[in-house]
């Protein structure tokens, strides 16, 4: 993380959350419906209090930085396979596509063709799941990796546990552990993403997009950002707002799965990866404008494949009808997955 943060007060309109405050019994509750309510008005949410020490988010970012660094050939060699709908390995800068929403939510254009990340990533999960195998740098070239790979993934899955958790008891669920039981740490992603340096005209104008305006596909997305910014969400007034790096907290936002549960009650929002808002640019040898180069480190919390997507019985919109016919997530997430990769 870079050391020269903005200052740590939250830029209206997204809420910051002590997650702390979830393991006295005097306020779980409190701060369990806090925590809705932030998901329920804007969709993102700033968390302290998370338990992952400064040290260990440093280092991730130390060997996302590494990683980047090796060549493309030795990045090729954990490279995501031809043809893998699978979250794991490397894809290279525009790898991937987003299904780029264009307009309104709910009246949502979707353009296919010419929205490819200018980005590269790295997708990683648990050694122990048949169906996603992790695709590991040969140790030789990067020794240390795995190792901490898979311990800060846990670590993640640690604070995801309590934010499902917390969710279900600020909604009203019947117990706790109704959200938690769809989840497995298996099935989540962890992902280091690396945006080169772009030249910030042809953002400005369109031409090209750093990551466009999506809304996750999963349950919930914890994100490590570095000090630069260029994160921005929409706001209910259809304007772009920045989600400023805040010292020592990381952002949470809602995925497309969590409104089905919650009858839209809790919401996902559109973002996007734009320009960094801080004056964060340098002037290259051609002339141009360009940024600093980007890391950022989204943990996704994934639903296991079986689980049925429907409206849950909670504290929420009872008198409304329910807005969603019941999917299984496997079905929903290959269709989603379509769209990413073809
Ligand atoms: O890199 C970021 O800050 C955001 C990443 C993101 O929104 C995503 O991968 O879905
Ligand atoms: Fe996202």
């Amino acid at each position: 993380m870079s050391s020269n943060l903005p200052s740590p007060s939250p830029p209206h309109p997204i809420p910051l959350i002590d997650l702390s405050h979830f393991a006295s019994p005097a306020t779980r509750l409190a701060i369990s419906r806090s925590l809705v309510h932030a998901c329920h008005s804007t969709g993102f949410v700033y968390i302290t209090g998370h338990g992952i020490p400064s040290a260990q988010i440093a280092e991730a970012f130390a060997w996302s930085r590494r990683f980047f660094a090796l060549s493309e050939e030795e990045k090729g060699r954990a490279g995501r396979g031809e043809g893998s709908k699978v979250f794991r390995g490397w894809s290279c800068v525009g790898g991937e596509q987003v299904p780029e929403v264009v307009g309104e939510k709910g009246k949502n254009v979707v353009d296919w063709t010419v929205r490819r990340r200018y980005q590269e990533a790295y997708g990683l999960g648990t050694d122990d799941n048949p169906a996603q195998p992790n695709v590991w740098i040969p140790s030789s070239l990067l020794p240390g990796f795995r190792t901490f790979m898979l311990s800060f993934q846990s670590s993640c899955w640690g604070v995801a546990q309590d934010i499902l958790r917390a969710l279900a008891l600020g909604l009203g669920l019947p117990d706790e552990d109704c959200l938690l039981k769809f989840h497995a740490q298996g099935e989540n992603e962890l992902s280091l993403r690396h945006y080169p340096a772009v030249d910030e005209d042809a953002v400005r104008s369109g031409q090209l997009d750093r990551l466009g305006a999506h809304t996750d596909f999963d349950s919930f997305t914890l994100l490590w950002q570095d000090g630069l910014g260029g994160l921005e969400v929409k706001d209910m007034e259809g304007g772009w707002v920045d989600v400023r790096p805040v010292e020592g907290a990381l952002v949470m936002n809602i995925g497309d799965v969590l409104p089905r549960w919650s009858n839209n009650f809790l919401i996902s929002t559109l973002h996007r990866v734009h320009l960094p808002p801080l004056d964060d640019s340098y002037e290259s040898q051609d002339g141009k404008r360009k940024t600093i180069p980007r890391f950022s480190i989204p943990y996704f919390v994934i639903p296991k494949s079986d689980t049925v997507m429907e409206p849950l019985e909670g504290d929420f919109g009872k008198e409304l009808e329910k807005k969603y016919e019941p999917v299984l997530w496997g079905e929903y997430q290959a269709k989603k997955i379509d769209g990413i990769f073809r």
